[in-house]
């Protein structure tokens, strides 16, 4: 490798080490690449053989994804000590193939890369110097270095106390934005990293403002309890939840470029396993089916299908008539309650209970005596009526529709469709609440097709009581099994079908063929074999999966009901969850997190709080802090580390904004993303501007809800007043639009400016 000379010889220094770096990931590349291909090559005949291929093939093609994902950036730190130990830090650990296994990277997850992150002039940790390295395609760009024993302490560092890298922090926070996450492992700061690496083992809440970093946090976490508990977390994995696609977009590569697999990333809507939630909802509506109230409409909702008949039914036995009435269906009901089984899996003991009493009475017809009346047919007589009534159709059929098999869906369905069933099973909710629970029944429509968010939560619940997807899903994977089966025998059935009929008998004896070698249940398992899933696959195909930990972001917009939903996947409840109750949008959502947790873990919970926002410029957050204090007087704003001279500006208009916000959005001079931030009903004719000028870069356009956990260069905010006016949480909506801008912030208004933002200069 050349190694250019430099004016700094600790540049020099630097280089040298990265050149090293470099080749020996370039070796392990090579290695692993040539192994992938040895492994590819391999023929797998036995199940066994095929398995342990599939795991190297999946171990060499993540590791190569480790090492792509590493390549940027790979060494970023070092640490002098003061007993003259160095220790170099990068994105993954490298050990070099001498014969020392020398330690040539750390990875910054390791606990001595951890003082990197927490040592300060002021408990400097046996760290004489920290140096961060600047790199860029394999060249060191630049050094920093600061003297933590017995150095100076620059006043900047002064200024903002705990900072750690500052100057690379800064270089991070005004690089342009790309529209994905990146990670901040270089430059994650001391209450940031606390928080990381946290071993406390139940729930942690962080709450911190926004811009954070609570989200960077989250990720890192993830990627830290990966590293730190390999083995529990690589089986059960680790489940991400995120308030909407866009968002999961946008931090979905922060995972692989922190080289990490195994980590399910989900909102609520997609958790319920084959079910895509997207029909779009009232707020009233979300805010119905998201109270906790919904618990007892469900049970009332399922017990309303364990029913009784309104007048007995007559079905025929041998010829003589069966009564089915309602003494009869309710003793079976009462016996398949008292077994405290889900409603799907009670069903059997129901089914056996009305049986019983039947052929009971069927005997008593056709087995008594004359004479005496008593009973003739012995208790094995009995059993056997027993036996052909249950395998009668029409009796099992008619005796069934009192306790039917249900689905989630169906049951959602009925359920919604219906304004009696919906006025059974809410006693005492007003009319409106009715109302917004209800929706048409448009039979068309397949089960799922007008699902919302809302719904799935909902959806998870039924599950629970109707006993879904526990041995129904073991009958699916056993019809799965025989349809493999069948397959399987298809094609061999195919293979003795092509071979030359004509030549059979010439046919050389000692050549094999595939049907000789293997049947079709050998077959089939193989298949089966091959079809191996990472634990974040089989977790997102099974809705009774258990997680190692849970993270959940943006927490506050959950509702009650979505809560129930993830402490199911979450029994051991480690968790972390963050969010900031000030930006709750969600009706639903909670303003408080001790409200929240309370019926799962009392009051078991650790809080840590977050207070530097390393978004937004203090230009910025001088305006958003005066919408925080209405929303939340008690809560401390978070401080903004930098400011960058430019001042949020006002903009007002006559008459219908989209134009003006258009223009403003065109007209910065700031480099990067750009998104306009309009109320809900805005938002169509802001984006049909926006396409009428047929950009090759266009703006986005973004709903409050959409632009959560977002971030952009530039924000131009559209008409602050109609977004308090749209919801009852509207001046929180406000506060997430205002705390989106890295750079700059426009407010384009058609009405009176909030109190709040009514001293915004107009634009020169
Ligand atoms: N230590 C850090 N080093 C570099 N960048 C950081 C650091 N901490 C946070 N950031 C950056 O600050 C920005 C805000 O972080 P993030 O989105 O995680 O905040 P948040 O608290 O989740 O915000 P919100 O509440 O608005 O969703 C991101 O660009 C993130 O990369």
């Amino acid at each position: 490798m050349t190694t250019e000379i430099s004016a700094d010889p600790k540049v020099d220094e630097e280089q040298t080490h990265l050149d090293a770096v470099y080749a020996r990931l370039d070796r392990m590349r090579a290695t692993t690449r040539r192994r992938l291909d040895s492994t590819l090559r391999e023929a797998g005949d036995t199940p066994q053989a095929l398995s342990e291929r599939e795991s190297y093939e999946r171990l060499y093609t993540e590791d190569l994804a480790k090492f792509d994902a590493a390549e940027h950036n790979l060494y970023f730190g070092r640490l002098d000590l003061d007993s003259d130990e160095i220790r170099r830090i990068g994105r993954i650990g490298i050990l070099d193939d001498d014969a020392a296994d020398s330690t040539l990277l750390l990875d910054w997850r390791a606990p001595l890369a951890r003082p990197f992150y927490l040592a300060t002039p002021a408990a400097p940790e046996d760290v004489a110097r920290r140096r961060h390295i600047r790199t860029r395609s394999r060249h060191v760009r630049g050094v920093s270095d600061e003297h933590l024993i017995g150095g100076e302490i620059p006043a900047d560092v002064e200024a903002h106390g705990d900072v750690v890298n500052e100057s690379a922090l800064v270089a991070a926070l005004d690089a342009a934005r790309t529209g994905e996450m990146t990670d901040i492992v270089e430059t994650i700061q001391r209450e940031q990293d606390l928080i990381i690496r946290s071993t406390h083992r139940g729930v942690t809440v962080i709450q911190g403002g926004p811009g954070t970093g609570k989200t960077a946090v989250a990720l890192h976490r993830a990627a830290y309890l990966l590293y730190t508990h390999r083995d529990i977390l690589s089986r059960s994995g680790i489940l991400i939840i995120g308030p909407n696609p866009d968002f999961l977009n946008y931090i979905g590569q922060v995972l692989p470029s922190l080289g990490e697999s195994g980590v399910l990333l989900s909102t609520i809507a997609d958790l319920f396993p084959g079910v895509g939630a997207r029909a779009s909802e009232s707020r009233r509506t979300l805010a119905v089916k998201g109270d906790v109230r919904m618990v007892d409409v469900i049970k009332r909702a399922v017990r309303a299908r364990q029913s009784l008949p309104g007048s007995p039914e007559t079905v025929f036995f041998d010829g003589y008539p069966v009564t089915i009435d309602s003494t009869l269906v309710k003793a079976a009901r009462a016996k398949a309650r008292s077994t405290r089984r889900p409603h799907n899996l009670a069903q059997p003991a129901f089914i056996r209970a009305a049986m019983d009493e039947l052929a009971r009475a069927h005997a008593r017809t056709i087995g008594a005596s004359l004479l005496d009346g008593s009973q003739m047919l012995s208790a094995s007589d009995i059993a056997d009526i027993r036996d052909e009534m249950r395998a009668d159709p029409e009796i099992r059929r008619t005796v069934a529709r009192f306790w039917p098999l249900l689905t989630p869906q169906g049951m959602l369905r009925d359920l919604l469709s219906d304004p009696a069933a919906v006025r059974k099973a809410t006693p005492g909710w007003s009319d409106e609440d009715r109302t917004a629970l209800l929706r048409p029944h448009r039979p068309a429509l397949t089960d799922d097709a007008d699902l919302g968010p809302a719904d799935v939560p909902l959806l998870d619940e039924l599950a629970e009581l109707i006993g879904y997807g526990t041995e129904d899903a073991e009958n699916a994977e056993k019809a799965r099994w025989r349809r493999q089966l069948a397959e399987a025998q298809d094609a061999l059935d195919i293979l003795t079908g092509s071979a030359p009929q004509d030549l059979e008998d010439e046919l050389d004896p000692e050549i094999l063929m595939a049907y000789d070698l293997i049947d079709a249940e050998q077959l089939a398992a193989r298949q089966t074999e091959t079809r191996r899933l990472t634990t974040a696959e089989r977790a997102h195909g099974d809705r009774q999966w258990t997680f190692g930990h849970v993270i959940v972001d943006e927490a506050q917009e959950l509702s009650a009901m979505a809560w129930r939903m993830i402490m199911r996947r979450i029994p051991n409840r480690w968790m972390t969850i963050i969010g900031d109750t000030a930006q709750t949008g969600d009706l639903a959502g909670t303003t408080s997190w001790r409200e929240v947790l309370e019926p799962y873990v009392a009051d078991r919970w650790h809080l840590r709080e977050l207070s530097v926002n390393y978004r937004t410029p203090s230009e910025i957050t001088r305006y958003a802090n005066r919408v925080l204090t209405r929303i939340a007087p008690d809560q401390a704003a978070p401080t903004s580390l930098r400011s960058n001279g430019m001042q949020p500006v006002a903009i007002p208009v006559d008459g219908d904004p989209s134009t003006a916000a258009v223009d403003a959005a065109l007209g910065t001079d700031v480099a990067g993303l750009t998104a306009i931030i309009a109320p809900d009903a805005a938002v169509a004719a802001i984006s049909a501007a926006v396409e009428a000028r047929a950009l090759a870069d266009p703006p986005r356009v973004l709903t409050v809800s959409a632009c959560k956990g977002l971030e952009f260069d530039t924000t131009v905010v559209v008409d602050p007043g109609r977004l308090i006016d749209q919801s009852p949480r509207g001046h929180s909506d406000l506060y997430v639009a205002l705390t989106r801008a890295t750079q700059e912030l426009i407010v384009v208004h058609s009405d009176p400016l909030p109190p709040e933002l009514a001293d915004l200069p107009g634009r020169d």
